[in-house]
């Protein structure tokens, strides 16, 4: 059932037995396997409404066209001391759907190596070979492709990693630039290896990636088509829109119940504070079973803050209750950052997206829409490579010095490029340190692992102040709670290192390969020196997101600095979950939607199996 603002006095029930807190990716997974079981009611409360079902959203290759700005939560970091001092916008879904309306989709898992290394951080039941049916469950996998375009652009997946018959279709466009082959033909004289499937555990190489889109229509396949319109009819699932939680209800009518870790006694959630804009009153609705928090990395920590879970430090800071203290709330902010880099292609009769205006934009509009084909149908994003460490850096010099600045033992034991708001912590340190000591090795020793890998060195924060905005900023929507996002970018040296590194990579690819000359490729920025010095600088003022925020409630023990244990229940709590991007404790090496949707659907079975 969805419920609109007007009606949710009439709608809503007085209590649920499960309260989902957001209607993104992992949100409306749960929301869906939750209220599979008729004698469960499971409640959705989302922030944004639903989408238009526009072309801007639907249309793969309207990608980076621009969303309607209220589709999009418009985070602003605080300024970056480790770049240039400046902020950068970060963009999230506020929709039903969350992020996958807005998002390239990429379908990307990482390497085997990344989730085992999930479960070496003390979770047991979280490596490759646990993931592997739920990356299935998630996925309706399909592979239209001519035999000689699978063997030209070297796509060949394994069918013994993908599933064909869960909610969300995954594919292949119709169409592909022809310069997808020169940039895949480029990497190889560079040494890269050509995946024939990046989503079987091996992500270092390059590849065509497969994209979250549905096979016969070619348009966007998101979690609001895959796992919400197909069950919304239930009668005990319902999905209130605009809605925005501001607060967790824990203990028994609001009393204080606190405990310190190890927690020898367990706080409970009786349901959320909830309003539909930060001018009108706050609600509450209740749940007799669990309150799952589902409002992504950069949300959901700060509705734990401010409910009462978090540092008490900061907690008392903000004059909010301790409820639990768990220091790790809202630390080990993770990302991938990223740094353009831009050519030319100038040989005659080339075509790309730049081509399309005019009338060849009219015709592949009107291709688009009558027969699904045509460059319309291929996303942003299709043909990527995730270089291994050896392939990032071009002489043995600049190896070993990337390496000693990576592995420099004053770094890593003074940990003086942590935020204080880690390091006072012993156990959010002991956390860091084991964080790095898989990081590293499987860098070094781990063909399979990408070197986008290293971005976890640098760990941001997000903390949260109770109080309400009054201002609005210029197209803005006015907040509920302020958030001090500051990813840290750079922190540690070794991440601007290895950006410039990857500069240097791109330009040896673009320069200096015959495949890629074939294009006849010009720099878009003359009279650059391109020395070290002059691109770390170029690098400090054009890192930007990857929009791939997560770590801020990592899946760890307490005394790891945890927030949530292996069943993603917060420490201290009886019956609140976690279950968005926010429970990585190591932000995977790919894109990260792919990993989401699976951990949604990996909780699940905990809950409805295991239920407490
Ligand atoms: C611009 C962009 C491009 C991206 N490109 C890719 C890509 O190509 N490939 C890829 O793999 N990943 C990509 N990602 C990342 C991916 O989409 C996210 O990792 C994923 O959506 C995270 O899922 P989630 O469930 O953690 O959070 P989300 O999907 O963000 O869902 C959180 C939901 O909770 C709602 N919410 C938040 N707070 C509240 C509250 N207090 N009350 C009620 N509701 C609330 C939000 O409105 C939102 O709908 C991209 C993300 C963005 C933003």
């Amino acid at each position: 059932l969805l419920i609109l603002p007007d009606d949710t006095t009439e709608l809503l029930l007085p209590s649920y037995d499960y309260i989902v807190v957001g209607g993104g990716v992992s949100g409306l997974v749960v929301a869906n396997r939750l209220s599979e079981d008729t004698d469960v009611t499971v409640l959705v409360l989302e922030a944004g409404e639903l989408d238009s079902s526009a072309g801007i959203v639907t249309v793969p290759g309207l990608i980076g066209h621009g969303f309607p700005p209220a589709y999009n939560w418009n985070f602003t970091t605080t300024p970056q001391a480790f770049l240039d001092n400046k902020t950068r916008d970060y963009g999230q879904g506020h929709v039903v759907g969350g992020g996958s309306i807005l998002n390239g989709m990429v379908t990307t898992r990482g390497a085997r190596a990344d989730y085992d290394a999930w479960q070496a951080l003390g979770n047991p039941g979280w490596g490759w070979q646990d993931m592997l049916p739920y990356f299935k469950k998630t996925e309706r996998f399909s592979v239209d492709v001519s035999p000689e375009r699978a063997r030209t652009l070297h796509i060949n997946p394994d069918p013994s990693v993908h599933g064909t018959d869960g909610p969300l279709e995954v594919t292949y466009p119709n169409f592909l630039y022809n310069q997808s082959l020169n940039f895949l033909r480029g990497l190889s004289e560079l040494g890269v290896p050509l995946l024939a499937d990046p989503n079987a555990g091996v992500a270092a190489g390059a590849m065509i990636a497969p994209a979250s889109m549905s096979a016969s229509n070619q348009s966007r396949m998101d979690s609001r088509r895959a796992y919400l319109d197909p069950v919304l009819h239930r009668p005990n699932l319902h999905l209130a829109v605009q809605q925005t939680v501001t607060r967790v209800l824990i203990g028994t009518n609001g009393t204080a119940n606190i405990v310190a870790p190890p927690f020898g006694r367990l706080v409970r959630a009786y349901g959320v504070e909830y309003t539909a804009s930060a001018e009108s009153s706050r609600q509450k609705i209740f749940c007799s079973k669990e309150v799952i928090l589902a409002a992504g990395a950069i949300i959901s920590p700060a509705l734990l803050q401010v409910s009462g879970i978090g540092p008490a430090d900061l907690l008392d800071e903000l004059n909010v209750t301790v409820k639990v203290d768990l220091p790790g709330v809202g630390q080990n902010f993770q990302d991938h950052p990223t740094v353009g880099v831009f050519y030319n292609y100038t040989k005659p009769g080339l075509s790309s997206t730049r081509n399309l205006t005019g009338d060849t934009l009219m015709r592949a509009k009107e291709e688009y829409f009558t027969n699904r084909t045509g460059p319309w149908t291929t996303p942003l994003i299709t043909t990527i490579a995730f270089p291994h460490l050896t392939h990032l850096t071009a002489t043995t010099n600049s190896t070993s010095s990337f390496l000693n600045l990576l592995t420099n033992t004053t770094i890593f034991t003074s940990l003086t490029h942590l935020p204080p708001t880690t390091t006072r912590h012993p156990a959010l340190v002991r956390g860091y340190t084991a964080q790095l000591t898989l990081l590293l090795s499987t860098l070094l020793t781990d063909p399979a692992v990408g070197a986008l890998e290293i971005m976890a060195d640098s760990l941001g924060t997000l903390t949260v102040s109770s109080s309400l905005s009054s201002s609005r900023a210029r197209g803005r929507r006015r907040r509920l709670m302020n958030i001090a996002l500051d990813p840290r970018y750079c922190s540690h040296p070794a991440d601007c290192a290895l950006l410039v590194r990857g500069v240097g990579f791109s330009r040896r690819l673009v320069g200096a390969t015959e495949a890629m000359g074939e294009l006849e490729p010009e720099e878009e920025e003359e009279g650059v020196a391109w020395t070290e010095e002059v691109v770390e600088e170029m690098v400090k003022g054009r890192v930007q997101t990857e929009f791939h925020a997560s770590g801020t409630t990592a899946m760890m023990p307490v005394d790891l600095g945890g927030v949530v244990g292996s069943r993603l229940v917060v420490h201290g709590t009886a019956n609140v979950r976690v279950v968005d991007a926010g429970v990585m404790p190591l932000v995977v090496g790919a894109h990260i939607q792919a990993a989401v949707y699976a951990v949604a659907e990996k909780v699940c079975f905990v809950v409805v199996v295991v239920s407490i």
